[in-house]
């Protein structure tokens, strides 16, 4: 087995084992509208929303010694070492008074995926994963107005690049687990909503049970 597969349950792993969390990954490409969706899903289905991009751009806020390095980061499109996002979400999961979460944008790739997995102990009950063309994700991000940095076209085509070679086989692996829900996210935000709630509806059925 490798180092990975090795690692050591620490004590926030065991502090997190005994909350029993639940998580769902919310993944799609950027701009696929994950971060809208989830706002909605937690209103709902009283879930509570955590966004690796998020928790990335607050550790730069807050002046962390990594900092520079994950600006430097998201300005490239480039994904971010994983034990860095993954303790961010391990402590915000530990912080938390719910036990049930939506990660999104999280995990990006395969070491994302196996680290996580590694270290947390945790698998997701599923993935909710939203479909939606370059072309469309382009036009959302361009009309964001949210002072992104990495919302310009030079960086949202790298995004898009590491979406594809890097995320892409991700889904797959969960999709080869019959874990994927796909969801038509280029409809508008009710209609993608409605066919949210319908993936909730029938899978927070099957968590429970
Ligand atoms: N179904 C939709 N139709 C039209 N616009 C949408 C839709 N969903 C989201 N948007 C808009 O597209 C933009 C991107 O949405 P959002 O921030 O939710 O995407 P995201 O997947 O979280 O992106 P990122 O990966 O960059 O964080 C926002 O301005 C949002 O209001
Ligand atoms: N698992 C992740 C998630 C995000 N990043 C970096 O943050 C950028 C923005 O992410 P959004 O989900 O908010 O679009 C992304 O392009 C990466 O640079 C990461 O490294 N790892
Ligand atoms: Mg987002």
């Amino acid at each position: 087995m490798g180092a990975v597969a090795d690692a050591a349950i620490t004590d926030a792993t065991r502090r997190l084992i005994e909350k029993e969390p639940t998580v769902v990954f919310v993944l799609g490409g950027p701009g696929s509208g994950k971060g809208t969706q989830c706002a909605n899903i937690v209103q709902h289905f009283g879930y509570t929303h955590l966004s690796a991009g998020d928790l990335l751009r607050a550790e730069i806020k807050s002046g962390s010694e990594n900092g520079t390095m994950i600006q430097n980061m998201i300005k490239e499109g480039k994904i971010v070492p994983s034990e860095v996002t993954i303790k961010l979400l391990q402590n915000a999961m530990l912080e938390s008074a719910n036990n049930k979460f939506l990660i999104d944008g999280f995990p990006r790739n395969e070491e994302n995926r196996a680290a996580f997995e590694a270290v947390t102990k945790i698998e997701p009950a599923f993935v909710l994963f939203f479909e939606c063309s370059e072309e469309e994700m382009e036009r959302r991000l361009l009309g964001r107005n949210q002072g992104r940095e990495d919302d310009n076209i030079e960086t949202i085509r790298k995004r898009f690049k590491v979406f594809m070679e890097s995320s892409i086989p991700v889904v797959e692996y969960y999709e080869s687990k019959g874990k994927v829900c796909k969801i038509d996210a280029a409809k508008p935000i009710e209609e993608v909503f409605e066919a949210v709630k319908a993936v909730f509806t029938t899978q927070d059925a099957v968590v429970v049970a």
